[in-house]
């Protein structure tokens, strides 16, 4: 049977952030993975967002085929992610948060709360990523700006997707590529991380859903960019015979900051393991494969602010 995790819960809402920066290190070296609470986005858009991704998941195949992936956007079909072929893998929808494209605008609220009211940039400033990136340059022992100084966020990346999981369809182990998720659930059960990869095989231990909280984990840009001091930690999604519902707020760095290990992260004894690279040059290594090539299906590619594939 599988174990059920505890992971910790940071509140967003703490005026101790030195505490909250020291727990969220903490979390992110033991687990990769937290909730997070009071973070400013309501349990009703939670609500509101699911409802519009059940109603765009329920179009027919040919209506949403019209909006396929393109430049890291759009529709990806039941099957298409490369993950591991032998497993049924989920339907998506991705869209970019900070345009004004019809299909986007509408998750802009979901995506940074009340408190949107737009210019897009604004509102992601006060947006809990934002806060969060803050806070995690905070728990590396630097400046609460420092991914602001080095370019990270001028023009960050974030992608909402939205996911669909029909009663029998899953994901497989993967880690996820940016650098930081912020993932909420329809509450349906699922999803499972792997502390120790190195471990065979793998313990698999169940994360329950907390109601309105997220559930936040350290990606692969953070886990190079911390010389392997926070976690990118393996998860799945395992069928459990309901239809799921869940959307993950991929926040990734400007394409053109360079990824140099953290001043705070190496020392003598433990130098860097990775060269400094691009973030864009970085994703683009990851992304290769990840998606078939099928007949009507662009192959992925990422794009820079203006829409345009780099
Ligand atoms: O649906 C979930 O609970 C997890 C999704 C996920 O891990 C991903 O999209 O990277
Ligand atoms: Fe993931």
């Amino acid at each position: 049977m599988t174990e059920s995790l505890t992971l910790p819960i940071i509140d967003l809402s703490s005026s101790d952030r030195i505490s909250t920066a020291k727990s969220i290190r903490q979390a992110w070296i033991e687990f990769g993975f937290f909730y997070l609470v009071n973070h400013g986005v309501e349990e009703e858009m939670f609500q509101r967002m699911f409802e519009e991704s059940s109603r765009l998941f329920s179009l027919p195949l040919e209506d949403k085929t019209k909006m396929s992936r393109k430049n890291q956007r759009g529709y990806t079909p039941l099957y298409a992610e490369n993950l591991d072929p032998s497993t049924t893998s989920k339907e998506l929808i991705v869209v970019n948060c900070l345009r004004n494209r019809r299909l986007e605008r509408g998750f802009l609220h979901w995506s940074f709360g009340r408190n949107y009211q737009g210019p897009e940039s604004m509102a992601f400033k006060r947006s809990a990523g934002k806060q969060l990136i803050y806070l995690s340059a905070l728990a590396l022992n630097l400046d609460e700006d420092f991914f602001d100084k080095v370019g990270a966020m001028d023009v960050p990346m974030p992608f909402l997707g939205l996911l669909h999981y029909p009663e029998i369809y899953s994901a497989s182990a993967h880690k996820d590529f940016g650098m930081i998720t912020l993932l909420a659930t329809d509450g349906v059960p699922g999803l499972q991380v792997c502390r120790d990869k190195s471990q065979q095989p793998g313990l698999w231990e169940d994360v329950p859903n907390i109601s309105g909280a997220f559930i936040v984990n350290i990606e692969d840009i953070m886990e190079r960019w911390t010389n392997c001091l926070f976690r990118s930690t393996l998860h799945r999604v395992m069928p459990t015979g309901q239809e799921r519902y869940s959307a993950a707020f991929f926040l990734d760095p400007n394409n053109d900051c360079v990824m140099k290990c953290l001043e705070s992260c190496c020392n003598e004894s433990c130098p860097p393991r990775f060269p400094p690279i691009r973030s864009i040059d970085y994703l683009k290594q990851r992304f290769r494969g990840f998606i078939h090539e099928s007949e009507g299906f662009s192959p992925l590619m990422l794009a820079d602010d203006n829409g345009k594939s780099m």
